[in-house]
């Protein structure tokens, strides 16, 4: 393990360097890794560990778009495609790998073949960590172990193709045979991950959920509506608002944040921009530190749980949220995205 010291914390991390390939692929070469869901996860991971050269089959209801979706990526069925429960019969670890609510549906399914020696996996904190709301209590004499990576299964598996990786957090919530430690690191880079940071489960979930509903993706999208629909107000056109709100963020100042920083990104805008936004961010920041609070509680307590269980347990659940994603698509404001995105030219 590395030893990095992060803006004057010291933490572990695992690097591809230290921990090869080919001691992940030694350490699991008598195992088969069963993948069980295909959804955004399955493709990403799945993919990864078998381009790594690892044993791997996929366990997936048959008959929907997911399956259909396997066989096209190349899994065969009743060679290295199966129903959930025969591939949970074959592995020797298995990576639940269903969405949140679709793992607690498939709980009995999966228990039945998590017999001693065998590996629990997860991408999550959620199934575990919320026992009381999921029912997901894993037998004791298993191993049971999570990766996590911190992006899309799509940015796992193309910055893989690219020869790039997302990060991962791991942790371990049993450790049954004394090999937890060496097959979860094992999985981690295996699945493509650049580096992978420790956690533990509940911390896993508690700042992904607050990650995703916050900048990541829930606070992101409103207070880009906010921006957008002010200016409107104020008679600017679309693309003007667009572009001041969007299309500059993702195309030119996001970038160099990831290049090298926030202060760079700043070291590279006016100084009309500079001060104004260091005034400006502070406000933001009181603004919004209510709402984050607010989020974490909600989180923490088990109640944003509770409702993400009960809407993802639906039947009419993807039905519902296509409707909701067409109506952003089809706002004025992604729309007017749209005719943006086809206007950059390319390489
Ligand atoms: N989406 C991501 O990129 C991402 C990133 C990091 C971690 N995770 C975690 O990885 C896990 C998998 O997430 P995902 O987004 O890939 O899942 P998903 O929502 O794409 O669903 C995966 C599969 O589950 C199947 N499924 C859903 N309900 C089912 C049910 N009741 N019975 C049987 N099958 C069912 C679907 O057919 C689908 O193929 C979750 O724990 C998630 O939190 C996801
Ligand atoms: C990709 C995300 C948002 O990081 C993940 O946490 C998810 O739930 O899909
Ligand atoms: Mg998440
Ligand atoms: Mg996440």
């Amino acid at each position: 393990m590395a030893t990095i010291n992060f803006g004057g914390v010291e933490e572990q991390v695992i690097t591809r360097e230290e921990f090869p390939l080919s001691k992940a692929l030694e350490t699991l070469k008598n195992d088969t890794i069963a993948i069980i869901g295909y959804g955004v996860q399955g493709p990403g991971q799945s993919l990864n560990l078998k381009d790594n050269g690892f044993n791997v089959i996929v366990g997936q209801r048959k008959g929907g778009k997911s399956w259909d979706k396997a066989v096209a990526d190349g899994w065969v069925p009743g060679e290295t495609l199966f129903e959930i429960e025969e591939a949970c019969e074959k592995a020797t670890i298995i990576q639940y790998l269903l969405s949140d609510a679709g793992q607690i549906a498939s709980w009995p399914t999966v228990k039945k073949h998590l017999t001693p020696g065998k590996t629990l996996y997860f991408s999550h904190g959620f199934g575990v960590t919320y026992h009381e709301q999921t029912g997901i209590v894993p037998p004791k004499d298993i191993d049971v172990i999570l990766v996590a990576p911190k992006g899309s299964g799509t940015s796992l598996r193309r910055l893989f193709l690219a020869g790039e990786g997302l990060n991962s957090s791991y942790a371990i919530y049993q450790d049954a045979t004394g090999k937890a430690k060496e097959k979860v690191v094992s999985l981690g880079i295996g699945v493509g991950s650049g580096y992978l940071f420790e956690t533990n489960f509940e911390k896993e979930v508690f700042s992904d959920l607050t990650g995703e509903r916050g900048i990541l993706m829930g606070a992101l999208a409103g207070l880009f509506e906010a921006q957008y629909n002010v200016l409107r107000k104020n008679g600017h056109s679309p693309s003007e608002a667009f572009n001041e709100t969007v299309e500059e963020l993702t195309q030119s100042l996001m970038p160099l944040v990831a290049e090298n920083g926030m202060d760079w990104m700043y070291a590279n805008t006016s100084v009309t921009a500079q001060r104004g936004a260091l005034d400006w961010k502070g406000k933001f920041r009181d603004a919004t530190t209510p709402v984050f609070e607010k989020l974490y509680d909600e989180v923490s307590s088990g109640r944003e749980a509770a409702r993400v269980i009960k809407e993802g347990s639906k039947p009419d659940y993807r039905e519902k949220l296509e409707e909701e994603l067409k109506e952003i698509r089809e706002s004025e404001l992604w729309l007017t995205g749209a005719e943006v995105r086809k206007l950059r030219p390319k390489a």
